[in-house]
C-alpha cells in the first residue's frame, strides 16, 4: 500500500480523533436552545462540512422555518463553536484514536511525510493538546481555503505544503466529501469507516495501521 508513497495526508475530525461526536452533540444542544431537536442522523451529514454549511443543515429542521440574518448566523456559529469547545478543553493523547501515536512514528520512520487536511479552525488546538503537532510536516490553515470539502482546494494545498506530487500521497477520511475532496486533488483515498469510491476501506484508524504492518 505504501509503495511509491511519499506522503499521507490526514483529515482529523473523525479519523485522529472521535471529535465528530462532540460536533454532533454541540450542534444539537445548540437546535435545543432555538427551540427545535435534529436527528441523529445530522451526525454523518455535517462530517468534513464547514462551520457554517454544517449551520445551514441544522436549521433546515427548524419547524419555524426562521430565517435568519447573516450576521445572526455567525453569532450562532460562535455559540456551537463555544459550547464544542467545553466539550474538547480537557483534551489530551488519550483522545488519540486507537494506533494514531504508532502510525504516525511508523510514517515517520519510513520518511513518509505528514500533513493535516482538516476543515476545523481549532484543528490546530487538538494537535497540541493530544501533543502530536510534531510528527505534521504540514498543517493547513482551513481559513485560507477558498473552496471547502468535496472541492479539492484543502488536499491541493497540502500536497504542495509537502512539496509533493499528489499521486505520490494518500489521502486518509472519514467523510465521504473529503473522499471526493481527495480524489479530484488526485491522491489516493484511504477511507476510515462506511464511505464509497475509496481506493482502501478500513472500519478504523488502527486497521489501517495494522494493514500497512502486515503488508510492510
Ligand atoms: O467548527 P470547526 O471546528 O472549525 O470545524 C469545521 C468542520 O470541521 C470538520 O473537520 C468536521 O468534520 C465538521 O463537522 C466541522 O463542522
Ligand atoms: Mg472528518
Amino acid at each position: 500500500m505504501l509503495k511509491n508513497i511519499k506522503g499521507v495526508v490526514f483529515d482529523m475530525d473523525g479519523v485522529l480523533t472521535e471529535t465528530s461526536k462532540a460536533h454532533f452533540e454541540a450542534w444539537r444542544d445548540l437546535s435545543n436552545k432555538l427551540g427545535f431537536n435534529i436527528p441523529d442522523t445530522v451526525g454523518d451529514q455535517v462530517r468534513g462540512i464547514s462551520r457554517l454549511e454544517s449551520l445551514e443543515i441544522v436549521l433546515s429542521y427548524d419547524a419555524k422555518k426562521r430565517a435568519f440574518t447573516d450576521a445572526e448566523k455567525t453569532s450562532l456559529t460562535d455559540d456551537k463553536n463555544a459550547i464544542y469547545l467545553e466539550k474538547i478543553k480537557a483534551y489530551s493523547k488519550r483522545d488519540l484514536a486507537p494506533g494514531t501515536l504508532e502510525l504516525l512514528k511508523y510514517l515517520q520512520k519510513k520518511e513518509i511525510r505528514i500533513a493535516l487536511a482538516s476543515a476545523s479552525r481549532n484543528a490546530s488546538f487538538l494537535l497540541k493538546a493530544m501533543e502530536i503537532d510534531s510528527y505534521f510536516d504540514g498543517v493547513v490553515d482551513p481559513s485560507s481555503i477558498k473552496n471547502g470539502k468535496p472541492a479539492p482546494d484543502i488536499f491541493t494545498k497540502a500536497v504542495a505544503l509537502l512539496g509533493l506530487p499528489a499521486e505520490k500521497c494518500l489521502g486518509v477520511e472519514d467523510a465521504q466529501a473529503g473522499i471526493e475532496s481527495i480524489r479530484s486533488a488526485g491522491l489516493i483515498p484511504v477511507g476510515i469507516g462506511p464511505l464509497e469510491k475509496c481506493q482502501y476501506r478500513f472500519d478504523t484508524l488502527n486497521d489501517f495501521y495494522q494493514a500497512l504492518l502486515l503488508n510492510s
